[in-house]
C-alpha cells in the first residue's frame, strides 16, 4: 500500500529572479505564495498561461531551484537539501526532452534503467510506447512526438513514486496521445503520484483528479474538474449554435436576452447560466428567423470556459 501522506506539498512558495538589468538591477518576484498538494494514485494538474509560473513552481518542487520563501515537501523531504536517494524515487519529463542527441532510444533507456535499483522492464516500456518502430534512429533525428515518447519512457524507467510531466501529449498524433493517456491512467491506478503541467485544456479535463490554476505566480482557482466547471448556485452551461447563416446578435439579445458571441465562421456561443427555457427561446428565435442550424447544443462549462472567465474577470476587475 502506498503512504496516505501526500507525495508533494508546496506551501506559500515564493521565488525571486534577478537582478534584472531591464528593471534597473531590481529582483523580480515570479512566485507570490503558490500552494499545492499532490496525492499518490492521483493526477494533479497545474494550469496557467505562458509565464504564469508553472515551470518555476515545478523547478522548486523538484529541488532544481531554491525557493525564496515557503516550503516544499517531496516524498516527505526538502528536495533542495535531500540526499541523491530521493532523486531515484522521482521521475521527471521535461518539455524539451533534455535527451542526449547522438544516442539511439533503446540503448539510452537501458543506460538510464541501469542507474536504478528496481527499474521497469525496458523492452515492455519500449513496446508499449511504440519506441521499437524508430529504434534505429538517433535522438537528434526523431520527430517531436517520438522524442516525447522517449522522454516519457526515461521518466518512468526508474519506477518512480512521483512523476512530473511537462506537456506530456505535446506534438503527439491522436493514436500516440491515447497510448500516453492510457499509460498515465494505469500508473495512477498503480498508486503513482502524477503532476502534470499543460496548456491543453482537453488533456487537463480528461486526465486530472485535481486542478490548480495559477496566474502571475498566484493560485487563482482549484478543485476537481467537476468542481471547477460547476457553477456555485446553479448549473452553468454553454449554448452553442453552428449555422451557415449570419446571425444577428443584437436581434437575438433584443428578443431573448441572450448575449451571443461569434466564435469563428459559422460558430456562435452564449455563455452564462442557462435553463431549458433559454434553449427553447434560442430555438424559437432561430425558427422565426428561418435559420436551420447545423448544430444547436447546450453543454456544461469546460475547463477552458473557466480559464477564459478568470482571464476576463482579471481584465474587468469591477465587472
Ligand atoms: N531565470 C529567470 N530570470 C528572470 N525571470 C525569469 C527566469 N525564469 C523565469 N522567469 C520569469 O518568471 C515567470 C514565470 O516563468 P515560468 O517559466 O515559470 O512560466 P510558465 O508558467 O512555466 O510558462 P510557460 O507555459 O510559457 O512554460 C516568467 O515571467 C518568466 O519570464
Amino acid at each position: 500500500m502506498h503512504s496516505p501522506a501526500p507525495a508533494l506539498v508546496v506551501d506559500a512558495l515564493r521565488k525571486d529572479f534577478g537582478p534584472v538589468t531591464a528593471l534597473d538591477g531590481r529582483m523580480v518576484r515570479v512566485l507570490h505564495g503558490v500552494s499545492l498538494c499532490a496525492d499518490h494514485g492521483s493526477v494533479t494538474t497545474i494550469l496557467g498561461t505562458n509565464g504564469a509560473g508553472k515551470s518555476t513552481t515545478l523547478g522548486c518542487a523538484q529541488g532544481l531551484l531554491r525557493p525564496d520563501g515557503g516550503s516544499v515537501s517531496l516524498l516527505g523531504h526538502n528536495p533542495f537539501t535531500a540526499s541523491p536517494d530521493l532523486r531515484s524515487r522521482v521521475g521527471v519529463m521535461l518539455q524539451d526532452g533534455g535527451l542526449p542527441p547522438s544516442v539511439r532510444p533503446i540503448p539510452l533507456l537501458k543506460h538510464v534503467a541501469g542507474m536504478y535499483r528496481h527499474p521497469a522492464d525496458v523492452d515492455a516500456l519500449v513496446a508499449r510506447l511504440g519506441i521499437d518502430t524508430f529504434a534505429a534512429t538517433s535522438i537528434r533525428r526523431l520527430s517531436g512526438g517520438q522524442k516525447q515518447r522517449v522522454a516519457l519512457a526515461a521518466a518512468l524507467v526508474g519506477r518512480p513514486e512521483i512523476v512530473f510531466l511537462d506537456e506530456p501529449s505535446a506534438g503527439l498524433d491522436p493514436q500516440s496521445r491515447q497510448v500516453v493517456f492510457d499509460l498515465i491512467s494505469e500508473l495512477r491506478h498503480a498508486g503513482l503520484a502524477i503532476v502534470l503541467t499543460t496548456h491543453l485544456m482537453d488533456d487537463a479535463q480528461r486526465l486530472s483528479d485535481y486542478v490548480y490554476i495559477i496566474d502571475e505566480g498566484r493560485n487563482v482557482a482549484e478543485g476537481t474538474v467537476e468542481e471547477l466547471t460547476a457553477h456555485a448556485e446553479t448549473e452553468s452551461r454553454v449554448l452553442e449554435i453552428s449555422t451557415t447563416a449570419e446571425l444577428d446578435a443584437a436581434a437575438l439579445h433584443g428578443s431573448t436576452g441572450l448575449v451571443l458571441t461569434r466564435e469563428s465562421a459559422g460558430h456562435y456561443r452564449v455563455t452564462g447560466v442557462h435553463t431549458a427555457t433559454h434553449l427553447a427561446a434560442a430555438a424559437s428565435w432561430l425558427a422565426a428567423a428561418d435559420v436551420l442550424p447545423t448544430a444547436l447544443s447546450m453543454q456544461p462549462r469546460s475547463l477552458e470556459d473557466v480559464f477564459l472567465d478568470l482571464a476576463s474577470a482579471k481584465e474587468q476587475p469591477d465587472a
